[in-house]
């Protein structure tokens, strides 16, 4: 099992690794001497063949089944051969003499026609090293093969495609006519072999020993190490060392050999040519060890600069990561800018200062000078000041834009000061007027960010600025990322949503009710005496019209603005009837033209009706709810039961009276959490409207409300609670979408609700399925049109001069029976063949119309079957 999983972990079992298993081979290579033999037919001409590294034979086996018989085969690797028959094999190292010695003994002074080389370097460690030790085998196998091929021989050899590939075709093309690269079908694409097939072997006299050595072949390599990003860096060798210097976890080998009278790996090198040097980088690249041994390096050892961590850094080059190199990077600059060989970096200001005590200025100049400096100063750190300004602004708007702030949040994120306008934009008219008039939210905002500014740049100028901007920067970043990751989390609600077709629906209404969206009622004078008569509803869709037409084409803006312009109502009739039945006074509301259009609807209501509105702020404060300032006169007489009553006939009342009813002052102000409660109310609306209550919750509270168990007043005081009104400032969209989802309260349910519910169920569950129904349907569409026709028949009959009333009436009556009647299915009898009709051929006697005739075994083989039939039909259903 072990073995299976291992084979099926490198991917062997293909189809090669099966068809060797089947056609005896030793390994899956097999097919891939048999595939180039069958492109380029060398072993069937061949006498001769030598298979440099052959284990466990594979391509031996090919080549004894293609090559003629009594052909010499020899094959070598490093592991020994199990023997093949008519192959001498023996394990030696193909890069040694002594392979070719004993290839020599076993030639004698034969030659080989070809030579085969599959050989792979049993490394496998880093890709690199793989590659090049394999281009390095197939050199030896190459000199090997110059040794031994006939003239016109073939040599075919293995070589990953590296760097290093080029130069090796080179060679080949050096000492072969012909010479191509080609990857057999049984190569698995994701190795990096290509089979090199050299042809016609040219067999020089003399061959530049060069030709064989990696060092000459392979020499550029040196200069074709890849560089830190990766490219292939062909510039001076200095460079590579460059590159191992921020790289050190790359080792690589010295293709170039040591250099002349070098042949230690190990170099050690003084300090002084590291800091005197001009190109220290190369230095730290080939050196291991710097060290203090002249008495000037001594010196530098007691300097502030020398730290511990550079003295230790200095012991052991290679072992030093990024970090310590760039610490001894430093250093270097440190002690070359104290040794004076290189000049410090100092700030212009410092040296302009220099400037001016060295120099002989003019007073007037220096003034000058003194004042562009502070103006440039200045210039700096408005444009500095304004460019946090205008971040925070356009954090603040893009927060505004996710929904993560209202324009609430603005003011709470200032001060108490500021505060105030979010909630006095609904209470108090003058500062909120104010402010609006100014320019709206957009004023509030360009406050807060005046505000904000001034706060930074008065901590700019207080604290340290290098704190500040990275803490800024930090705080930046973090409200970017929070910005990404809202922003994300909202495209994928989109993307959510706009699959989802219910969403459509919902948005196709928001739009329509947003257009139609009421703006309060603007008086018109004219139609005052009209709209006494009318209804409160017609009323209010009659404003609603007017309302939408005048700001169905403008923007949001334009309506602020129309509003503003638009000359002030003057005076606003109530309309419904008190207790009493008369009629309340006239009420005069006076700066509209200061107001948003919802601080006019909100003030729109009668409850202002008699306040003129400078003294409202006051009312407010005595007063908590508004809304039950009409009925503070009886509230403290009645006692909790008429309360209760009086609640009840308002809710009554108010659906025949008109009542201005207030609209949300500002939908950012709403606190509650469901967003979108009007959308789903709508569709509840509809979808109880076309399948009645669907859930056990809802019919327990219909119940409830039908039966007089609760009032609806009840009802909704129970859907609050000390959570109700939590503020979803600040909380992040997908928090207040899981709210929406899962924080719900949980409403008791009735058994009697649950058996309704039930009950609803099993008559759903009863309904015939389809077909059923269908056929009734035809059944009933029949019975129809034989009714029709019996009737038409019937009404002939009627017009008929020829008939007695008498018979009239029976004609008809006939007709009309036979049209009910469905058609009746012609009966077929059953005679059973027995006595007198046992073995009777032709009709039995006294048997009319149609008729079948049975036997018993015929009877009990028909019973059996049909209770066969009944049990599959109930096993199928279990
Ligand atoms: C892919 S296998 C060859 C498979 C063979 N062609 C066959 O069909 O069975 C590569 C072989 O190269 C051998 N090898 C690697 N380096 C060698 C070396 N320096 N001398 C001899 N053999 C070597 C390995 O021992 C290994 O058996």
């Amino acid at each position: 099992m072990g073995k299976a999983q291992k084979k099926t972990g490198k991917g062997r079992l293909d189809k090669y690794y099966k068809l060797a298993k089947e056609q005896g081979y030793r390994a899956r290579s097999a097919f891939k001497l048999i595939q180039l033999n069958k492109k380029y037919s060398f072993l069937e001409s061949a006498r001769c063949c030598i298979d440099l590294c052959a284990a466990p034979g594979g391509w031996l086996q090919v080549a004894s089944k293609y090559m003629p018989v009594n052909s010499v085969i020899v094959g070598v690797d490093l592991v020994p051969i199990k023997p093949i028959p008519r192959v001498v094999t023996f394990a030696s190292d193909i890069t040694t003499t002594q392979c070719r010695n004993l290839i020599r003994s076993e030639l004698k002074d034969w030659k080989a026609d070809v030579v085969l080389h599959d050989g792979a370097p049993n490394v496998g460690t880093a890709w690199v090293q793989d590659a090049y030790s394999q281009s390095e085998l197939v050199l030896m196998s190459m000199k090997l093969a110059a040794e031994f091929l006939i003239k016109g021989g073939t040599f075919v050899t293995k070589v990953f495609r590296s760097v290093d590939y080029n130069n090796l075709i080179w060679v080949f093309n050096q000492l072969f006519g012909k010479v191509e690269a080609t990857k057999p079908p049984s190569s698995r694409n994701v190795s990096a072999e290509i089979f090199v097939v050299c042809q016609n072997f040219l067999a020089p006299k003399h061959i530049d020993p060069k030709f064989f050595d990696p060092k000459h072949v392979f020499k550029d390599l040196s200069t074709t190490i890849t560089s830190v990003d990766g490219e292939i860096d062909k510039t001076a060798p200095g460079k590579n060392f460059q590159a191992n210097v921020f790289q050190p976890e790359k080792k690589r080998r010295n293709r170039h050999g040591y250099d002349d009278g070098d042949y230690t790996l190990f170099h050690e090198s003084g300090a002084a040519e590291f800091i005197h040097g001009q190109d220290p980088i190369a230095f730290l690249g080939s050196v291991n060890k710097i060290s203090f041994k002249t008495e000037e390096e001594k010196e530098w050892l007691k300097l502030d600069a020398t730290t511990p961590d550079v003295v230790a850094n200095c012991e052991d080059l290679k072992v030093l990561g990024k970090g310590d190199f760039k610490t001894l990077m430093r250093w270097r600059t440190n002690l070359r800018e104290e040794l004076g060989l290189e000049s410090k970096n100092k700030p212009t200001e410092e040296l302009t200062e220099t400037v001016e005590i060295t120099e002989d200025v003019d007073p007037e100049e220096e003034i000058e000078a003194e004042l562009e400096r502070i103006n440039s100063e200045t210039a700096a750190r408005i444009k500095r000041e304004k460019r946090k300004a205008n971040e925070v602004k356009q954090r603040t708007i893009q927060r505004m834009q996710l929904q993560m702030t209202a324009p609430l949040d603005i003011g709470l994120e200032q001060n108490d000061e500021s505060l105030r306008y979010g909630q006095e934009d609904i209470f108090d008219l003058d500062h909120t007027s104010k402010q609006l008039k100014k320019g709206g939210i957009a004023t509030l905002m360009d406050q807060f960010d005046a505000d904000s500014s001034e706060d930074e740049q008065e901590k700019e100028d207080d604290g340290d600025d290098e704190v500040l901007d990275s803490d800024e920067e930090r705080e930046r970043k973090v409200a970017a990322l929070e910005n990404m990751l809202d922003g994300l989390y909202d495209s994928y609600q989109e993307r959510l949503k706009e699959k989802d077709a219910k969403y459509k629906v919902n948005e196709a209404r928001r739009k329509n009710k947003d257009r139609e969206e009421w703006h309060g009622i603007q008086k018109q004078d004219s139609d005052d005496e009209e709209s006494e008569e009318e209804g409160g509803y017609e009323k209010m869709e009659e404003v609603k019209a007017r309302a939408g037409e005048s700001s169905s084409d403008e923007d949001s803006s334009d309506e602020e603005e129309d509003v503003a312009s638009s000359p002030p109502p003057q005076k606003r009739r109530r309309l419904d009837a008190g207790p009493s039945g008369s009629q309340r006074s006239v009420a005069i509301v006076k700066p509209a033209a200061a107001l948003s259009r919802t601080a006019q609807m909100w003030f729109s209501q009668d409850t202002f009706a008699d306040a003129d509105l400078d003294e409202i702020e006051d009312e407010d404060e005595e007063s908590e709810d508004v809304e039950s300032d009409g009925e503070d006169e009886d509230e403290d007489e009645e006692d909790e039961e008429d309360e209760e009553s009086e609640e009840e006939d308002e809710l009554e009342d108010s659906e025949s009276d008109f009542e201005v009813v207030p609209q949300d002052p500002d939908e950012d102000d709403v606190t509650m959490w469901d967003v979108d409660d009007e959308n789903e109310d709508e569709l509840k609306d509809e979808k109880i409207r076309k399948h009645g209550l669907t859930t056990a919750e809802a019919i327990t509270l219909a119940q409830q409300l039908v039966n007089r168990e609760k009032t609806r007043t009840q009802l909704i005081n129970e859907g609050f609670h000390r959570y109700s009104l939590n503020s979803k400032d600040d909380l992040p969209s997908w928090f207040l979408d899981d709210e929406e989802k899962h924080y719900k309260a949980n409403i008791p349910v009735t058994k009697e609700a649950m058996t309704a519910l039930r009950a609803r169920l099993r008559a759903l569950d009863a309904r015939p399925i389809k077909k059923v129904a269908e056929a009734k349907a035809r059944k009933k569409f029949k019975a129809a049109q034989r009714l029709e026709k019996a009737m038409k028949k019937a009404e002939g009959v009627n017009e008929t001069s020829d008939m007695t009333e008498r018979e009239k009436a029976k004609q008809i009556e006939k007709l009309m029976a036979k049209g009910k009647a469905a058609n009746k299915k012609k009966e077929v009898k059953v005679v059973v063949a027995k006595g007198a009709h046992k073995g009777l051929k032709g009709r039995p006697k006294g048997v009319k119309g149609r008729y079948v005739m049975v036997d018993s075994r015929m009877k009990k083989e028909m019973r059996a079957q049909k209770r066969k039939e009944k049990a599959n039909k109930k096993r199928k259903r279990t």
